[in-house]
């Protein structure tokens, strides 16, 4: 098992590594998170629903994703409440008490898959969540080392070297666990290394003097990885290109993996902006998924935005909404049976004539097609759906894709009279090299360049793997 000293410390990059260079050797591998919280996720092939980590995971792996890969997924729709998924339907909105109690459930759920998995693999890698250092969340643990005691696992422990503070982050941690917990902690991972390594050695023969454990491995910086994020936004954004989209960073923004397309293309200027940040003009603006579609469209209009994208479409602006940023566009947004909040009825941002309705179901699925807009109109698309909304657009408006659902082929998403505005509940929408060009050459932008986000995270998980041989050398000389 895999566990960090922080979140962010790497722990889902080493577990992808490992799952990557286990496969490369034919080992019947696969990653498994027990529990995540994370707004960012994937569709499985067992037509459930996970964090993106793990899906980024099962692809290192070689294998599709799998709900007995994170049986329980957290995802918070206020700063108190969270919509709990296990085997990847949902289960209902807990608060964080309600949860803490649900864990004994948790806890079966995730032996469960777990004990399907030993049946079906020869090795799982297992990625723990946050840091096994916070002793509020110990009772009942699921996601650390509760699990890792009831499995009676080894552990590894990863921090970041780049946020400073390694040596404190393993004292301190260890310090912070039970004596059993302790000996289960097999070595230490040092993460993002830049700089001198005979400079870090001193510290690493005091580290290992003072625990008894070794350092398995000092792993490089790696610059520009292409992997999809868990949950955190990446601040650093591509400011390279000409062509200028901004994202407003809505506080439930989920599947925000959905830009990383656009983060990679060399001609695109992509910018989340803050709720403190001065909007600035662009070429293109993009409506984001939300897990709180009524809560985020308030937010939108306190900031101000909904004058913006009034006057952003004023100047001949494209403008684009997608699943929860798609809702918000319409009219009318109600949620009859309170399933994001308080049962009731928003008036929308009015920019779209359709409507929406959050309903008890929700809707998951991976859906492929192509674009009903563009020269040709044969330009490929593929991508996921994963919402409670059910929208209804009126005649006057046009649909903006052409797609094989559950339901058959059918139009799906909707674009203004003018063809401005385009909304659909396709997340992903960019991640086909041929619906991410006719999806810009829509918004005007003029480029040849095109960007295959699917070649790119292979190319890094490749890069991580090489970057992870040491330490997969050093654990099985351990083993
Ligand atoms: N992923 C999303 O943006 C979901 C939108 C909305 N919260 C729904 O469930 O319908």
């Amino acid at each position: 098992m895999v566990q960090g000293t922080t979140s962010d410390a790497g722990k889902t990059t080493v577990v992808a590594a490992l799952c990557r260079l286990l496969h490369r050797q034919g080992v019947k591998v696969v990653p498994m998170k027990p529990q995540n919280m994370a707004l960012n996720s994937a569709v499985t092939a067992d037509g459930g629903e996970i964090g993106r980590a793990q899906a980024l995971q099962a692809q290192a792996a070689g294998l599709p994703p799998h709900t007995d890969m994170n049986p329980v997924l957290i995802k918070p729709s206020s700063d108190m409440g969270a919509q709990i998924v296990v085997h990847g339907k949902v289960r209902g909105d807990m608060d964080a008490r309600d949860y803490d109690q649900y864990k004994t459930v948790a806890m079966s759920a995730v032996l469960e898959s777990y004990a399907r998995l030993q049946q079906q693999y020869d090795s799982i890698i297992v990625e723990g969540a946050g840091s096994p250092a916070e002793v509020n969340l110990r009772a009942r643990d699921i996601a650390n080392m509760g699990f890792a005691e009831v499995v009676d696992c080894p552990v590894i422990l990863v921090a970041d070297i780049d946020r400073g503070g390694v040596f404190a982050h393993f004292i301190g941690t260890l310090e912070c666990l039970s004596e059993s917990e302790r000996n289960r902690i097999i070595g230490f991972v040092i993460n993002r290394f830049r700089g001198d390594i005979r400079l870090l050695e001193p510290g690493l023969e005091w580290l290992e003097q003072k625990t008894g454990k070794p350092v398995l491995a000092v792993l490089p910086y790696l610059h520009g990885l292409m992997l999809d994020a868990e949950d955190a936004i990446q601040i650093k954004q591509n400011q390279t290109g000409k062509f200028k989209i901004i994202v407003p960073a809505i506080p439930r923004i989920s599947n925000h993996t959905d830009f990383d397309a656009l983060r990679a293309h060399p001609d695109v200027d992509l910018q989340f902006i803050g709720p403190d940040h001065p909007i600035p003009p662009a070429d293109l603006i993009i409506l984001p998924g939300s897990k709180n579609t009524r809560d985020d469209l308030e937010f939108l209009k306190q900031r101000g935005w909904q004058t913006v994208l009034e006057k952003h479409l004023r100047y001949g602006g494209k403008l684009i909404g997608i699943c929860g940023g798609y809702q918000m566009l319409g009219q009318i947004v109600s949620d009859p049976y309170g399933v994001e909040g308080k049962v009731g009825d928003s008036m929308g941002l009015g920019l779209l004539d359709i409507t929406t309705e959050l309903t008890k179901e929700k809707r998951l699925q991976e859906v492929s097609g192509y674009c009903l807009f563009g020269k040709d109109q044969t330009a490929k698309v593929a991508g996921y759906e994963i919402h409670m909304g059910v929208t209804y657009a009126s005649s006057e408006t046009l649909p903006a894709f052409m797609i094989n659902a559950e339901e058959g082929v059918q139009e799906e998403g909707t674009r203004s009279p003018d063809d401005q505005i385009l909304g659909t509940y396709l997340h992903g929408l960019f991640d086909h090299p041929q619906a991410c060009q006719a999806l810009l050459a829509w918004a005007g932008m003029q480029s040849d360049t095109t960007v295959d986000l699917n070649a790119l995270r292979e190319h890094s998980i490749n890069r991580v793997a090489d970057a992870c041989q040491p330490l997969l050398d050093a654990l099985q000389r351990i083993a």
